[in-house]
């Protein structure tokens, strides 16, 4: 039995796909109210891993709890009522381009409540002024949208139904440094905000370094290691060494130092 406080548990995971495997004997926890990175090499498992998280997928053995609950047993309608309580933002943003960008945050309102289409719309509106966004941005249509605009939309989308869990798959991908930096914090404000726990794919080391509690770092099938990136920095695994060597990883680590500086290091307490 996991603890309380593990939102998901993955035991021995095994996922095969014909004779390739990709996880052999792979553990993990989520636990709740943290921010964790699922990190490791093109290949690794990171996006089979998430949609066995959520549901998309089932391993070929192995066992996954979601808050609390054995997903192998689970009957379609209480599938269901857990699907509700995550959101997840894709990769490539996953917005409808028939729709306007308040029409695509509103969708899962429409979807899953009886809430008339006015406050629908005002509550699409309030959820993408929390990420930022200009309260004339909802009218428009997502392809008007630059990349760091569309990710902002997508997470407005992805809090649409005030999750307790939020899935974030590489949520920098494709941005400029500005735009990443500016999706980072909505994270951390997000976070803050909700106080929910966040599970985010990523390759972004800025990323990786200034917004995650903990990091699982994949590779071999399994998790090599799992910890902050403090003590990533000391594994001896060369996978996860991997992560810390060379110059651009070293810029990471340093600039995460100063803001953690400038910011008064709010998450070293998370
Ligand atoms: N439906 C599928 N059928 C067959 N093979 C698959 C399927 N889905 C994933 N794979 C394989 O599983 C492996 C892991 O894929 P996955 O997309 O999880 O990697 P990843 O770690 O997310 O990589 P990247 O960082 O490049 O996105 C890959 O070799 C991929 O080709």
């Amino acid at each position: 039995m996991a603890p309380a406080d593990t939102v998901i548990a993955m035991r021995k995971i095994c996922t095969r796909f014909g004779r390739h495997a990709v996880h052999t004997d792979l553990d993990l926890e989520v636990r709740r109210g943290e921010i964790l990175a699922i990190a490791g090499g093109s290949g690794s498992g990171k996006s089979v891993l998430m949609r066995e998280m959520i549901l998309l997928q089932r391993p070929t053995s192995g066992s996954i709890h979601l808050f609390g609950h054995d997903t192998a047993t689970l009957t379609m309608p209480q599938a269901h009522a857990l699907r509700l309580r995550w959101g997840v933002m894709f990769q490539h943003g996953g917005l409808f381009s028939a729709l306007n960008v308040r029409e695509n945050i509103g969708l899962p309102l429409r979807e899953h409540s009886r809430l008339d289409r006015a406050l629908i719309d005002r509550i699409a509106e309030w959820k993408l002024s929390l990420t930022g966004l200009p309260p004339d941005a909802g009218l428009k249509q997502p392809g008007e949208f630059s990349g760091g605009m569309l990710k902002r939309a997508s997470l407005a989308r992805a809090i649409a139904l005030d999750p307790e869990l939020l899935f974030l798959d590489e949520p920098t991908s494709g941005l400029d440094p500005d735009s990443a930096a500016g999706v980072s914090e909505l994270i951390l404000r997000t976070h803050a905000l909700y106080g929910l726990t966040i599970v985010i794919i990523t390759h972004d080391l800025d990323l990786l370094w200034q917004s995650c509690d903990r990091v699982a770092v994949l590779g071999e099938g399994r998790v090599l290691a799992s910890g902050s990136m403090e003590e990533l920095s000391r594994h001896e695994h060369p996978i996860v060494r991997g992560y810390f060597e060379g110059p651009r990883q070293q810029r990471a680590a340093a600039s995460a130092t100063q803001v953690r500086r400038d910011k008064g290091a709010p998450w070293t307490t998370r």
